[in-house]
C-alpha cells in the first residue's frame, strides 16, 4: 500500500521523528476487528460463548466489547446477539457515557455501531434519535437498530438542518460522528485512499461545521456534545473543536479513557484544553485512527412545546379487540404507545416529541400487521425479547440446522402445539413462525433472507 506523497509530506511535518512508526503502522499493520454483545438480549454471554468465536479478548475502549470477527450471515449477527465494530470506534459511544432516560440524538448515524451501543446505554429508557441523511444508509441504520431489538429508538432520514425546529434544545447529548476523509480507516478501506487529496480535509470541514451548527441547537442547556471522526488530519480535529468553542458556549471535557493519546492543542488555536480530547493513532494504540472530543453546552435554545398527535389510523373497535388479544400472547414494550400507520401497529416511544414533517423508518417497535382479521406478529417484536420477556412469549424451541433453513425463507417439520411461535435457536430468537400441523410456515422478512452458512468455530 502507497500512501499519497501529499499526505506523506504533511504527516512528516506533523508528526516528525514519530512519522516513520505511523507510516509503518498505517502500510504493514493488521487492521483490527472487533464486536460488541447486546447484554440485553437472553442469555447473551452463554450463547456467545456457545455460537461466536472460541477465544475471547476484550476491546479496550468499552464494555461487552472483544477484539475477533463475527460474520454478518452467522446466527448472532442476524438474531442481534452482536455488532461488528472496529475497535477504537466503540471510543465514541463510550465517551458519551449516557444514562437511561436520556434522550439522545446520533446525527450521522448509518450503519448503527454507535446507535446500538448508545441504545445498550440506555437499556430501553429515554430515547435515541438514530438519524441518517441519505435513504439507503438508513435503510440499513434500521435494519440493524432492528435486530438489535432496542424498543426506545426513532429512526429518522434528514439533513442535520431539517431536524432543527423538531428538537430545538431538546437532547441531553447529541453525538456527531462526523463523515470525514477517513485516514484512520486506509488500511482497513484502500478506497477512502483512494479517493483522497490534499484539500479532502479542507472540503470535509466546511460540512462538518454546517453539522455541528445544527447540532448545537438541539442540545438543552447542559447537554453533551460528542464529537468523533475517524482521520488524523487537525482541519477536521481540533481546529475544528477550536472554531466550536470560539463560536458557541462550550467547555470541553476529559474522557476518562486509559492507554490512549490526546489532542494536541498547538494543531489547534492553542487552547490548552484540546489536550482532553483523544487521539487513536494505529501506532500508538489499538484499533485504526480515531478522535473524539466530549462538550458541555451553556447555552439556551428555544424549546417547541408542539402538542403531540395521534397516530395515523384511528384504531377502530374491531381492531382495539384484535390488539387485546394480542397482547394477552406476546409481552409488549414499555413505555411506549400503541399507534398504527396503515395496517402496521407500532409501540411508539412514549418521549418522542411531534414528529409532523419529519421522515420516520422507524418509530419504536413495529409489533404487527393487520391481514385478513387478523394479527400478525413482525419480526421486531421478536427481536425485542429480552432475558426478563423472554419466558412470556410462546416459544418454539428449533435447531441450528433449522435456522439455515428458516432464514433462507424455507418451511420445515417440527411437532408443536398449533399457532404463532417465537423460535429460538437454544435461548436465542430468531424470529416469529405459524406452527400448522407439524409445519413451521416462514414468517422471516423476504428482504432479510440469505443462504445461511453453516457454523465454523
Ligand atoms: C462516520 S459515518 C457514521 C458511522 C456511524 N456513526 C456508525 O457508527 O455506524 C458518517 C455518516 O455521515 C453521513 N453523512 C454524509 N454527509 C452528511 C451530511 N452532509 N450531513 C450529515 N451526515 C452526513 C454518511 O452518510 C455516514 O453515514
Amino acid at each position: 500500500m502507497e500512501l499519497p506523497k501529499a499526505f506523506y509530506e504533511k504527516y512528516q511535518k506533523l508528526l516528525q521523528e514519530e512519522a516513520e512508526d505511523f507510516f509503518a503502522a498505517l502500510t504493514k499493520g493488521r487492521v483490527s476487528k472487533g464486536y460488541r454483545l447486546n447484554p440485553s438480549k437472553p442469555d447473551s454471554f452463554a450463547m456467545l460463548t456457545k455460537y461466536g468465536p472460541t477465544k475471547r479478548r476484550a476491546a479496550p475502549y468499552a464494555t461487552n466489547a472483544f477484539l475477533g470477527n463475527v460474520g454478518g450471515k452467522t446466527l448472532l449477527h442476524q438474531a442481534g446477539y452482536v455488532y461488528s465494530q472496529e475497535p477504537s470506534a466503540m471510543i465514541v459511544a463510550a465517551t458519551a457515557a449516557i444514562k437511561p432516560g436520556e434522550k439522545v440524538l446520533d446525527l450521522c448515524a448509518a450503519p448503527g455501531g454507535k446507535s446500538t451501543q448508545l441504545a445498550a446505554q440506555l437499556n430501553g429508557e429515554g430515547l435515541l434519535v438514530a438519524n441518517e441523511i441519505f435513504p439507503k444508509r438508513a435503510k440499513v441504520l434500521s435494519e440493524n437498530i432492528e435486530r438489535w431489538g432496542s424498543t426506545n429508538v426513532i429512526v429518522t432520514n434528514h439533513a442535520p438542518n431539517e431536524l432543527v425546529t423538531t428538537f430545538s434544545g431538546f437532547f441531553d447529548c447529541v453525538v456527531v460522528d462526523a463523515p470525514c476523509s477517513g485516514e484512520g480507516m486506509f488500511r482497513k478501506d484502500p478506497i477512502a485512499m483512494d479517493q483522497w487529496q490534499a484539500d479532502t480535509s479542507l472540503k470535509c470541514a466546511t460540512r462538518q461545521k454546517e453539522i455541528l451548527t445544527a447540532a448545537v441547537k438541539m442540545l438543552r442547556n447542559g447537554g453533551t456534545l460528542v464529537y468523533s471522526t475517524c482521520t488524523f488530519s487537525p482541519e477536521e480535529n481540533e481546529e475544528i473543536i477550536s472554531w466550536l468553542v470560539k463560536k458557541y458556549p462550550f467547555t470541553i471535557e476529559t474522557i476518562p479513557q486509559k492507554n490512549v493519546a490526546y489532542g494536541r492543542p498547538e494543531w489547534g488555536d492553542g487552547n490548552p484544553d484540546l489536550v482532553k480530547t483523544i487521539r487513536l493513532w494505529p501506532h500508538l494504540n489499538q484499533g485504526e485512527g480515531h478522535f473524539v472530543a466530549k462538550l458541555t453546552f451553556h447555552g439556551e435554545n428555544p424549546i417547541v412545546n408542539k402538542k403531540k398527535k395521534d397516530g395515523k389510523t384511528k384504531i377502530s373497535k374491531k381492531t382495539s379487540t384484535l390488539l387485546n388479544d394480542f397482547k394477552q400472547k406476546f409481552p409488549l414494550p414499555q413505555n411506549s404507545t400503541l399507534q398504527m400507520f396503515g395496517d402496521y401497529v407500532w409501540a411508539v416511544p412514549q418521549a418522542a416529541p411531534d414528529l409532523t414533517g419529519i421522515k420516520v423508518l422507524r418509530n419504536g417497535v413495529e409489533l404487527g400487521v393487520l391481514k385478513k382479521g387478523r394479527m400478525e406478529p413482525s419480526f421486531n417484536l421478536a427481536m425485542t425479547a429480552t432475558q426478563q420477556t423472554i419466558s412470556a412469549f410462546p416459544i418454539l424451541k428449533i435447531s441450528y440446522t433449522d435456522w439455515l433453513h428458516y432464514v433462507a425463507g424455507e418451511t420445515f417439520t417440527k411437532e408443536g402445539n398449533a399457532g404463532w411461535v417465537l423460535l429460538c435457536v437454544d435461548e436465542v430468537p430468531i424470529g416469529f413462525g405459524k406452527q400448522v400441523q407439524g409445519i413451521v410456515k416462514n414468517f422471516y422478512p423476504k428482504g432479510l433472507r440469505f443462504k445461511g452458512e453453516p457454523l465454523a468455530k
